[in-house]
């Protein structure tokens, strides 16, 4: 089995064996499945030649492009030296040293500590144990409730889900483990009504004060949150959401989780989206961007507060035996060292991020589109049969978002939806020409959906 053997033949292999995640397998195997075969810069190329510009960096992850020799090199050269060893057992190694100095020094102030896991799923499930774990050494194992949002999305374990609020997730399987509360998400557009944005972050902000209030400050042990709620469908928070909910955790003694796995490493145009929104976190989760999806490594990074006092409290019973893999903190440092001496992030913020947010921004003016959004390299755009009510569609909801998002792929283009947004998260290195082209691919695929809706009614 290779990428030699007709498409076919590959297709139905793998409807035979292969379980796609958040997928309909059914209906995958009627379509045929797409091989992505290979990769370079922002360009995909699938098994019938066909290249698409992938605006979307696989999984939000591929923040310095594909190709980049130098990290498939230190894989090859960690993997010679040592392929695995294992960090429990009073055992480490250099890879697993050098990131963990490394994430210290590009982390905002005393978010010196760094556990690792393979995934940001398993980073948010190490976070909720290390916040009970961290309240109950302080004498306070009843201040164990961690509240999150809805429509948030924080991984696909029993935690990572539980701590996310996508319906759709908690009933195949995955319960709401005990101890997880969800706030309403402000995100203005779906929700706002008749409000000001300014006045509906500061309303949905609030919603964690009186969370707290309802619940009980000692019973609450923090607070987790996406600076930009990505998978929701990039979620742009309004101007007075963060601060609100910063005064909230200080003043109630609540920890703040920033989930960074999508908005770190760059994808803000700063190295984080805490740092984006001057916001505080007690732990940091990441992932994808650490990486840039080159080898699956995630990590939560730690307070000296959090990490100190656990230090100092014996044995704290948790990890993976992936935690820190040699190979995968080779690429992840090889990863963070391009983005440093490249000065990929200095020229998101500057020149690319800029030039993104002038072209997606004058999507607006399009028939089909309410609002524009976008922060740093992460950006997305409402459809609507009809702006000023941002009224939907007269059909289920992702009718129009399916709809676009096949035209994209036939005109060359990788742009998720997400319900009838439409987002994009491109590399990090993608250049003006290549956004011109996206913006182009984009505008041609809008216009063929519009035409497409209006020929069934919908518009
Ligand atoms: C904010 C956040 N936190 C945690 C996770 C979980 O990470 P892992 O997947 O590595 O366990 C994520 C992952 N985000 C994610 C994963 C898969 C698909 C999509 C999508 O937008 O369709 C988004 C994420 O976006």
């Amino acid at each position: 089995i290779s990428n030699h053997m007709p498409t076919a033949e590959l297709q139905a292999l793998d409807a035979a064996h292969h379980m796609h995640p958040f997928t309909d397998n059914a209906e995958l195997a009627k379509t045929g499945v797409r091989i992505i075969t290979g990769a370079n810069g922002v360009t995909l190329t699938d098994s019938e030649g066909h290249k698409y510009l992938d605006a979307m960096s696989g999984l939000w992850c591929v923040n310095i492009g594909y190709g980049r020799k130098e990290l498939a090199d230190a894989a090859a050269r960690q993997m010679l030296e040592l392929p695995y060893y294992n960090t429990f057992f009073q055992t480490t190694h250099v890879p697993a040293i050098a990131l963990s100095a490394k994430l210290a020094e590009l982390a905002p102030r005393d978010l010196n500590h760094v556990f690792y896991a393979g995934s940001g799923s398993e980073a948010n499930d190490t976070n909720i144990r290390l916040v009970r774990h961290y309240w109950a050494i302080k004498g306070q194992p009843e201040k164990n409730i961690i509240i999150s949002r809805k429509n948030a999305y924080h991984g696909s374990t029993l935690g990572g889900g539980s701590l996310g609020g996508m319906s759709g997730m908690q009933t195949q399987g995955v319960p709401v483990i005990p101890g997880i509360h969800h706030i309403d998400q402000p995100d203005w557009w779906s929700e706002g009504g008749d409000m000001t944005p300014e006045a509906f972050g500061l309303e949905r902000a609030k919603q964690l004060e009186t969370a707290i209030h309802n619940l009980g400050a000692d019973r609450v042990a923090a607070f987790i949150a996406e600076p930009v709620q990505g998978a929701g469908g990039v979620i742009e928070p309004p101007s007075t959401y963060w601060p609100e909910i910063q005064r909230i955790c200080d003043e109630h003694g609540i920890l703040l989780i920033a989930d960074e796995v999508i908005c770190g490493f760059g994808r803000t145009g700063h190295w984080f989206g805490s740092d984006y929104y001057g916001i505080r976190p007690h732990i940091m989760t990441i992932a994808k961007g650490l990486s840039s999806g080159y080898a699956p490594i995630g990590g939560s990074i730690v307070c000296d507060e959090i990490a100190d006092t656990i230090a100092n409290a014996g044995d704290f019973n948790h990890g993976y035996t992936y935690s820190g893999h040699p190979v995968a903190c080779a690429v992840a440092l090889e990863n963070l060292r391009i983005l440093q001496e490249e000065k990929i992030i200095e020229n998101v913020h500057d020149t690319i991020a800029p030039y993104l947010a002038e072209k997606w921004e004058s999507l607006a003016d399009h028939p089909l589109i309410g609002e524009a959004k976008i922060v740093g390299m992460m950006g997305s755009i409402a459809l609507t049969p009809h702006k000023e009510s941002r009224a939907k569609f007269a059909a289920d909801a992702g009718t129009v978002g399916v709809a676009c998002r096949t035209r994209c792929f036939a005109n060359g283009l990788v742009m998720r939806h997400v319900g009838d947004r439409m987002i994009i998260a491109p590399p990090l290195v993608i250049t003006k020409a290549e956004i011109d082209t996206l913006i182009d691919r984009a505008t041609k695929s809008l216009d063929q959906t519009y035409d497409l809706i209006k020929a069934d009614g919908l518009y």
